[in-house]
């Protein structure tokens, strides 16, 4: 069973402005909402593909019950930690660019903490465990180790999407796929990259240090895929972005569902970047028929 691990879900606001005006009184032309939070938005995009998933993390309050309420809907297995608080609510503020307004989220005790590594050390051989998104302030900032540490004996495949330095500690844990953006690559090792060229020898590196996979997503400028075996690079499918919000969780998921359906890496790296542009095209996740559009126009060269 893969399960996907949200520790901060949320709800996603979604609010298009026109001619945004900071201090202004502003009108919102369309809005939406929907369940988020990383773990959560693989496991959605999972389902679409036909791969079931378990959601696991911590939510609260009316916004929790929304969110876990939402995925039952879509037929989303949960076992959700309820906590004290409300889960938080994310702006997704959509003008001539994109702005991103996340909260804190609920603070999260120790006993409820406990549940949840109770939950981790339940999974077996075969599973797969998703650590995907920031980890709350109430929480340790290690936290993502420690659970690789628990099922790395066990033959669980664990695949994390963080950003930040912490990512360091995690890969020498030896988790199975990552997926910094090229900017969280650039942020682990203090440097600034801007291509693939650049960023190879930082993959390199992260793939030295434990990781098994290492994908480097760069929005419309391809992904590359870092293996023992090779360097891959993907271009990525023409088209216009309505949305890039949850389109590095679907590549993840894209990936995810692909490997586990048998496909070999390099081909499940193929569906996945589809999966990221398929997000990025639409105004919610991907949709599997856009997956499918979009998987003949991925181009894969390995080039190192
Ligand atoms: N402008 C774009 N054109 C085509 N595809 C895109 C574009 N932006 C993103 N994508 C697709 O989505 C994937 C992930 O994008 P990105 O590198 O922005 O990830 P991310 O920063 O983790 O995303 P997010 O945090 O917003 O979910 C890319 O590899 C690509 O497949
Ligand atoms: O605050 P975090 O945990 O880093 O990111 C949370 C979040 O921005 O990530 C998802 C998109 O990737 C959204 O659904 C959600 O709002």
């Amino acid at each position: 069973m893969i399960y996907t691990c949200t520790l901060n879900p949320s709800i996603d606001y979604i609010v298009h402005v026109n001619n945004f005006q900071l201090g202004d009184l502003n009108r919102i032309s369309f809005e939406d909402k929907y369940p988020g939070g990383k773990g959560i938005n693989v496991s959605r995009v999972l389902k679409r593909a036909g791969v079931e998933s378990e959601a696991l993390g911590f939510v609260g309050g009316f916004t929790g019950t929304y969110v876990e309420d939402f995925l039952k809907t879509e037929g989303i297995a949960t076992n959700f930690i309820r906590v004290n608080n409300d889960s938080r609510i994310n702006i997704k503020l959509k003008t001539e660019s994109e702005t991103e307004l996340n909260g804190q989220g609920p603070e999260i005790t120790e006993k409820q903490l406990n549940e949840l590594v109770s939950q981790v050390e339940g999974l077996q051989d075969g599973d797969v465990l998703v650590l995907a998104g920031s980890i709350p302030s109430s929480l340790p900032s290690d936290l993502y180790a420690t659970f690789l540490k628990l099922v790395k004996e066990k033959g669980v495949k664990v695949v994390v999407d963080m950003s930040g330095k912490a990512l360091l500690d995690v890969v020498k844990q030896e988790p199975f796929f990552i997926k910094p953006n090229h900017h969280e690559l650039g942020e682990m090792f203090d440097v600034t990259i801007e291509t693939p060229e650049e960023a190879i020898p930082y993959g390199q590196k992260l793939l030295d240090l434990g990781a098994e996979y290492v994908a480097i997503s760069m929005a419309g400028k391809g992904a590359l895929l870092i293996t023992k075996d090779g360097v891959y690079q993907a271009s990525v499918p023409k088209g216009t972005v309505k949305n890039s919000v949850g389109a590095g969780d679907s590549l993840v998921a894209g990936f995810l569902s692909a490997y586990v359906q048998g496909r070999d890496v390099v081909e499940a790296f193929r569906v996945g970047v589809a999966s990221g542009s398929a997000t990025a095209f639409s105004l919610e996740l991907c949709t599997q028929e856009e997956v499918e559009r979009l998987i003949p126009e991925v181009e894969i060269k390995k080039v190192g």
